[in-house]
């Protein structure tokens, strides 16, 4: 049996405007999903996923050529649930060249799914790591990474970037602009996150996005609006300013509002820390419901947050330094 784990991400800045070669900076987070992957003698795939659940229900299922899981649910939801382990699994048979081979795979999670931390990246990095090595592959980090791209790309319709699947693979905070993927240093950083118990598709909020861009002009300014506030994040990353880059994260959840993503807890979420004090609160991720990220060194955000109505989470959370791990 292999075992890795790789962890979660939140976005500073540049989420959605990535997809469209505008550079972002995420930046890994100490929750982490854990992938076993064992070989069976068989070419099946069966998964075993507790965090998983379909309308609540805990889904077992066995991948092809099983079939789908016995659960009342549309196949459109099913393929969203099921598409990331499956698609990881197809990378690594090709990586591998072991098209037949069959896997055990189980994952365990600290990571919210659908809620803007990066779990299908975190989920999909540990699954080919864990798998490629169980047939005694493995892959350097790059390689991981792009793999790992590969698997959101396909699962998200043909519309992804490389900024979770690299910031997963490698920990720390990351700068991806197109296929240019580099690790950045940074400050430390205060970081609070809220969460509303709730969750949005990453797959249709980027086709959301994409549409309005093709719609309208200034939508597509929008997006380009973004990258300027990434660049200058940057220096502000560079230079230590921390109250800069608060600035520039409240600016860039105005402009993802504007795109249609955020949300009404999502929202009250962003004003609630922002009326706490904190330097800077945005949504993390594709947006819909899930996650805001703020910035905060005193306990006064986490607070507020817990007594807003539709958070149901407010936690710190620690910057990873380490991105996969290799633990079996
Ligand atoms: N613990 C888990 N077990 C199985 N699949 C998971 C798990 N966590 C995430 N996934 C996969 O990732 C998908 C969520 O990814 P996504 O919508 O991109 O949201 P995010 O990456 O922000 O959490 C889930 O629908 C599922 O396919
Ligand atoms: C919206 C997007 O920029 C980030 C999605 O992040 P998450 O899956 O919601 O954690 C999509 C992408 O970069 O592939
Ligand atoms: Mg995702």
């Amino acid at each position: 049996m292999a075992v890795s784990s790789a962890p979660g991400k939140v976005y500073l800045f540049g989420e959605h405007a990535v997809v469209y070669g505008e550079p972002a900076v995420p930046c890994a987070i100490e929750l982490r999903a854990r992938v076993d992957v064992e070989q069976r003698a068989d070419s099946k795939l069966r998964v075993h996923a507790e965090d998983l659940s379909l309308d609540g229900f805990t889904v077992e299922y066995a991948g092809e050529p099983e079939g789908r899981p016995d659960v009342d649910v549309s196949e459109s939801l099913l393929n969203a649930a099921m598409g990331y382990v499956d698609s990881a699994i197809e990378q690594v048979r090709d990586v591998t060249g072991e098209d037949d081979v069959g896997f055990d795979v189980t994952i365990e999670s600290d990571i919210p799914l659908g809620a803007g931390l990066g779990s299908s990246a975190a989920v999909a990095v540990a699954a080919i790591d864990a798998g490629t090595r169980e047939l005694g592959t493995t892959l350097e980090i790059d390689e991981l990474a792009e793999r790992a791209y590969r698997t959101e790309h396909e699962v998200q319709g043909g519309q992804a970037s490389r900024a979770d699947t690299f910031c997963s693979a490698t920990g720390g905070a990351v700068r991806v602009e197109g296929d240019d993927c580099r690790s950045l240093e940074a400050p430390e950083l205060p970081i609070v996150i809220g969460f509303d118990g709730g969750a949005g598709d990453t797959g249709e909020l980027v086709a959301g996005v994409r549409g309005l861009r093709e719609e309208y002009d200034f939508a597509a300014d929008t997006v380009e609006a973004i990258g300027d506030i990434v660049r200058r994040g940057e220096d502000a990353l560079a230079t230590g300013d921390i109250e800069e880059l608060g600035r520039l994260m409240n600016f860039n959840h105005g402009l993802l509002s504007a795109l249609g993503v955020s949300s009404r807890t999502l929202d009250s979420m962003v004003w609630a820390a922002r009326d706490a004090g904190a330097m800077g609160a945005k949504l993390t991720g594709a947006g819909g419901g899930g996650c805001i990220v703020s910035l905060d060194d005193t306990d006064e955000t986490e607070t507020a947050l817990s007594y807003t109505p539709g958070c149901e989470d407010a936690f710190r959370a620690e910057l990873a330094e380490t991105g996969v791990a290799r633990l079996e």
